[in-house]
């Protein structure tokens, strides 16, 4: 007999297996099928594989340092006898085991030291990370239909009715997948078993696992692929799985495609058999729209005032805002809500101007911004809440007061354009600004407002904050008001007298938290060229190099929609993928379910919602 010794740490057990092998005093089992890269073991009704090389380790399974594993390899054949015995010298993070194999020409036992235990337990993947990760852009362009075995007539056939939807998933409609297709784990199983293994990192609901559950009942497959459904269910997974999730967890575009090429080596065309699940996994969720986005929704001056400008009177408009919000968390997105204050905000001003006196001097206007943002981001949680109460969701909210860095030097300092406050007729802003030196200027049509520096936003200091509460589930109320204007001092911020643009300082902040969508809600569900106008146009899906055309023929109004478009752009070309929707509070619920609104994205316009 022949006798070897290992001490490296080449050799690895699935965390799986180790809870069957730290139970047995010896196992004795037969060699039950031998493929290139491991072969099974058979134990009383289970099968165990012995894998190739770490990135060989099943989830059901034995990884031996290459080297070993090519001597028994030789010599092995369907049927030989294997047995193991745990030697348990080691601690819970590592096991040692002679492992000897009655193969031709003479048995060989390796004393395998130091075995390494992996977790192959499958994580969890927040859905938002796998929505913006490449994964289902790159599975779409690496071809992995034309390498499975879907690429044959039946199983295409099968696979066409499932993605063109001819076919939903229904236990009878699933029951010819389960053993279809060659290979002793048949194509059918491993596109199940893709699909199983995404259901189970998202949390999503578990439809194709338990249909999957109720068809094995009626219609059976090869043990190999049994023992992987049963690894599945009891939450368990190979070696290049766990590694493509944690390339996710990365968000790391190349790492990525490594992980999608070593799960398409895999086998003969199991890779990317079950690649083809998670494929169809992915366009699914995407189709019932169960991969939430990150939507940035900036509310406009209509969705917290209308005409009745008491504080009754502005709750009441949020009640009504806030159930139109819930629409998205209903369909699954992340919200960040950030909204306007300018009529707010120049009142409280108009007030501290009116009341204050030496001993109660007037607030300076970042602070009025902050108050502003306070008060309404208070009547916003509550409403909210009381509206997520109300629609039986569990989420909660919580309002995040924000301070937006701008330059001192910002142009808009000496140029005064952010209309605040009540508006007047053409006499009382002049009387007014004759009285103060206040500068008021005439606002789309709607009477005399007047105005304060609106600087650019250039960062956000609290984003960090936000992008945790957000990524943690929380709904937030943030960047109020265009956020409090500050600007960076040695010791930390300070404030400076200006009114932020809400529409940019929330293109800001869906750049900052990563959103995918900045929507921008105010009064109107289009944006239109010519409006008002006999022959005002629609704008749909529209790219940026289109708004600046029209922003050159001068199409929207400075003070109202101008802003909203140019925070619209550069949203949309911030990164790739990012789309802006302008559109009005009561189209929001229909905005993924075909509904018209105006969509800015950097790409083509076909693309859009
Ligand atoms: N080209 C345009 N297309 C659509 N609406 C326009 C256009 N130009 C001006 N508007 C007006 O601008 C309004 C949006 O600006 P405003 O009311 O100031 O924003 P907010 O809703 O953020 O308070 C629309 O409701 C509409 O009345
Ligand atoms: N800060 C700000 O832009 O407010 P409005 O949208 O209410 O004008």
């Amino acid at each position: 007999m022949t006798n070897r010794s290992l001490t490296s740490a080449q050799s690895s057990v699935s965390s799986y297996m180790w809870q069957f092998i730290k139970q047995k005093p010896s196992i004795q089992a037969r060699v039950h099928s031998i493929f290139s890269n491991g072969f099974n073991l058979k134990v009383q009704d289970r099968l165990w594989f012995v894998g190739k090389g770490e990135e060989n380790l099943s989830a059901i399974g034995l990884a031996l340092g290459a080297a070993d594993f090519e001597r028994i390899a030789a010599g092995l054949f369907v049927g030989a006898q294997v047995k193991m015995v745990p030697l348990f010298s080691r601690s819970d993070e590592q096991l040692d085991l002679t492992f000897t194999c009655y193969i031709r020409p003479m048995p060989i036992t390796l004393t395998v030291l130091s075995i390494r235990i992996v977790d192959l337990s499958i994580p969890q993947i927040r859905l938002d990370k796998l929505n913006r990760s490449t994964l289902l852009h790159q599975l779409e362009k690496a071809e992995i239909q034309k390498k499975s075995g879907f690429a044959s007539a039946a199983l295409e056939q099968a696979y066409i009715r499932f993605v063109d939807g001819s076919d939903s998933f229904s236990a009878a409609s699933l029951q010819p997948l389960i053993g279809a297709g060659v290979g002793l784990t048949p194509s059918g199983d491993d596109f199940l078993q893709g699909m199983i293994l995404f259901e189970r990192i998202t949390g999503v609901k578990a439809t194709i696992t338990d249909l999957t559950r109720q068809s094995l009942q009626h219609r059976s497959t090869t043990d190999i692929s049994l023992a992987y459904y049963q690894a599945l269910f009891d939450g368990y997974a190979n070696m290049q799985w766990i590694n493509l999730f944690k390339a996710i967890e990365s968000e790391d575009e190349q790492q990525i495609a490594a992980a999608i090429e070593k799960n398409q080596a895999y086998g003969a065309t199991s890779g990317n058999d079950s690649l083809m699940g998670v494929l169809t996994f992915l366009r699914k969720a995407k189709m019932e729209a169960i991969m939430g986005k990150r939507i940035v929704v900036a509310l406009g001056g209509n969705a917290i005032l209308n005409e009745d400008p008491s504080t009754q009177g502005q709750i009441e408009a949020l009640r009504h805002t806030s159930k139109q919000l819930i629409e998205l968390i209903k369909q699954g997105h992340q919200l960040i809500i950030s909204h306007g204050n300018g009529p707010q905000v120049g009142n409280l001003l108009l007030q501290q101007s009116i009341a204050q006196s030496e001993k109660n001097p007037a607030l300076p206007l970042d602070t009025c911004v902050a108050m502003t943002q306070g008060s309404i981001g208070y009547w916003l949680q509550n409403t909210m809440n009381e509206a997520i109460a109300e629609a039986g969701l569990s989420q909660q909210v919580a309002s995040i007061v924000t301070q937006v860095v701008v330059d001192e030097n910002d142009p808009a300092f000496a140029n005064p354009t952010k209309p605040i406050g009540p508006f007047f007729t053409q006499e009382e802003a002049e009387k007014l600004s004759a009285e103060t030196g206040e500068i008021y200027v005439e606002d789309s049509g709607r009477g005399y407002r007047k105005v304060v520096p609106s600087p650019k936003p250039q960062t956000i200091v609290e984003y960090p904050i936000i992008k945790t509460l957000i990524e943690n589930g929380y709904v937030t109320v943030s960047a109020g008001g265009g956020g409090i204007p500050v600007k960076k001092v040695a010791h930390g911020y300070e404030g400076v007298e200006a009114v932020i643009d809400k529409d940019f300082a929330s293109a800001n902040l869906a750049n900052l938290v990563e959103a995918d969508y900045l929507f921008l809600l105010t009064g109107v569900d289009n944006v239109y060229v010519n409006y008002n106008k006999p022959n005002q146009e629609k704008l749909e899906n529209v790219t940026i190099d289109q708004l600046q055309a029209w922003i050159a023929e001068d199409q929207f109004a400075p003070g109202s929609m101008l802003p909203k478009v140019q925070a619209a752009i550069s949203f949309a070309e911030s990164r790739p993928g990012s789309k802006a929707v302008i559109t009005s509070l009561e189209n929001i619920g229909a905005i993924f379910n075909g509904g018209s609104a105006t969509v800015v994205l950097a790409g083509n316009p076909v693309q859009a919602v």
